[in-house]
């Protein structure tokens, strides 16, 4: 970008945010939530919740104010950290239509995917969400249980020439919602050879790029109610800034390759050319059945996006914390051994100590540990228990003013020390099996386990059961032939985008030692 060009973008985007925080901090009911002191006139809180490494500062919210906690976000606006369980359920839930999705996400998810289940709210939402929710029901997993198979094996041929997990675990979970999702393969998964595929690298590119562009996302939404599309495109041409020309290209790349899968599939389908079991049982062609194509090429690249990040972090934390204990690697394997090498989705399902171990993991590291929403009315948010204002009043209700952002605390509320016990921090798989996590008295909206990781409410994730499943036919799979330990001591989560990853220095890294079972 030219000086000048920046100089422009840094004073509009300066002007935006001084003009809505002024009015926000004149008109602020939020003053007397407790929270940390802002710590910069110009960012408050964010560059300390945002920083790649800070893990600290999010434990900090946890335990130090109570269970709604105010931040400073830029010059002076007031923010809401959220993990009180009946405020939880007035955001997500009873007051749904009010806090929705921020309007710079739909807009950012409008420009990235299309129109689809990300990028719309209200009715449109609930429609696109009804038209998907069929393909990632339980009756529809159970019929692609053996390809879930078929790709967990290919892991193992990887094994143990490999050693960096963190590659293996993104090749695997695109491969496999590829090829159960779309019936499209990303990756060969052979041994000795890289994931080549130019779309599955655009894909892995789409947020990393925006997030390089954090700082006039919030412009999106006045700029796409000025501008027409055929313009903005037009202008991007003449604006210098390296990441927003990558985005243009990747969006291009992304959205031309789902196209080309629709049509390809359309053009299989036509001519008879897909076999049996591929015929009307994949995503794509259920969805084809109800979605026009440019809305079916939008929700496919929002499922392999939804789909892959998440859940590779997940099997990253997974293989990493099995090296981190061998007992419960040991107790694991021992349930593994005793059931048949091929289970069916309800056998693997009813797998307890798997169960249990596969919860807690999503319980204490939720791989999207906050969500965002905005209050788009003024609206009174109920707690479950008051919380002390810094002059003194108890609140038992918060007077949210219209456009207050909200950070829906995931990770907090599943470590909450008040619901899960003194233990809260701790991983424990065998709580889940002994029915100590069943038996706890408070509940929170969330559609799974009683945590939060994959949200509640008319939001919440479509694609958790399919999660857990990839989880546990890999785990299964891998640890009849391989032990995983001694994991490098550099290993770091860090928070990219608000996913945690693993990372040695600065590269995004799983070292584990993989050993070869004895037979
Ligand atoms: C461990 C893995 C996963 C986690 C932790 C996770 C978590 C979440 C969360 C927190 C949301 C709410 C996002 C929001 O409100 O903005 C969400 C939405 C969504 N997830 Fe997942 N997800 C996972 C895996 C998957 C998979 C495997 C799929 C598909 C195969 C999927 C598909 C979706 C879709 C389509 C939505 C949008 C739902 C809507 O807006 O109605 N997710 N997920």
């Amino acid at each position: 970008m030219t000086p000048t060009t920046t100089t422009t973008l840094c004073f509009l985007a300066l002007a935006f945010y001084g003009i809505r925080s002024i009015l926000r901090r004149i008109f602020s009911t939020l003053d007397s939530v407790p929270g940390p002191a802002s710590k910069s006139i110009i960012t408050g809180n964010l560059s300390q919740f945002h920083d790649l490494d800070d893990w600290g500062f999010q434990q900090e919210l946890e335990e130090n104010y109570g269970r709604v906690v105010k931040l400073h976000g830029f010059l002076g606006d007031r923010h809401l950290f959220v993990f009180d369980p009946v405020a939880l359920h007035h955001i997500l839930v009873k007051d749904q239509d009010v806090y929705e999705e921020m309007p710079k996400f739909l807009c950012l998810d409008l420009l990235v995917f299309g129109r689809g289940i990300f990028s719309t709210m209200g009715d449109d939402h609930r429609k696109y969400r009804k038209t998907m929710m069929p393909a990632f029901s339980t009756l529809n997993l159970r019929g692609v249980v053996p390809l879930f198979y078929e790709v967990a094996e290919r892991v193992g041929t990887l094994l143990p020439q490999q050693l960096d997990f963190n590659s293996i675990s993104c090749r695997t979970s695109l491969e496999l919602i590829g090829r159960t999702g779309i019936g499209y393969s990303f990756d060969p998964m052979l041994p000795g050879q890289e994931q080549t595929d130019r779309y599955a690298r655009a894909l892995r590119g789409l947020f990393v790029t925006a997030f390089k562009l954090q700082l006039f996302i919030p412009l999106l939404p006045i700029l796409m109610n000025l501008l027409p599309p055929a313009l903005r495109r037009f202008l991007i041409n003449f604006i210098p800034s390296q990441p927003l020309h990558e985005l243009r290209d990747l969006v291009d790349l992304t959205d031309s390759t789902a196209a080309q899968l629709v049509k390809d599939r359309k053009m299989a389908q036509e001519g008879g050319k897909l076999d049996g079991s591929e015929e009307g049982k994949d995503i794509m062609s259920l969805l084809g059945m109800h979605l026009a194509d440019d809305e079916l090429v939008a929700c496919l690249s929002m499922i392999l996006f939804a789909a892959t990040d998440t859940t590779s972090s997940s099997m990253n934390r997974m293989i990493h914390l099995l090296a981190l204990n061998p007992e419960v690697q040991h107790k694991l394997r021992e349930e593994v051994l005793t059931a048949p090498e091929h289970l069916d989705y309800d056998k693997i399902d009813a797998l307890p100590y798997l169960d249990g171990f596969v919860r807690e993991i999503l319980r204490l590291y939720p791989p999207v540990p906050v969500m965002f929403r905005e209050a788009m009315s003024d609206i009174t948010l109920p707690l479950s228990t008051p919380i002390i204002g810094s002059d003194g009043t108890i609140m038992h209700t918060i007077a949210v003013p219209k456009g207050t952002s909200i950070y829906v605390g995931l990770a907090a509320a599943n470590h909450d020390k008040s619901i899960w016990g003194e233990d809260a921090l701790e991983f424990k798989p065998d709580r889940w099996t002994k029915g100590k996590a069943d038996s706890v008295e408070t509940k929170l909206p969330g559609i799974y386990g009683n945590t939060m990781t994959f949200l509640g409410g008319g939001r919440s994730c479509i694609g958790f059961k399919f999660a857990q499943l990839e989880m546990k036919v890999v785990v299964c799979v891998l640890l009849r032939s391989f032990s995983f330990s001694k994991p490098d001591s550099g290993i770091r989560w860090r928070k990219t985008g608000i996913m945690p990853s693993p990372y040695v220095n600065d590269e995004p890294k799983l070292p584990i030692v993989v050993e070869r079972l004895r037979a």
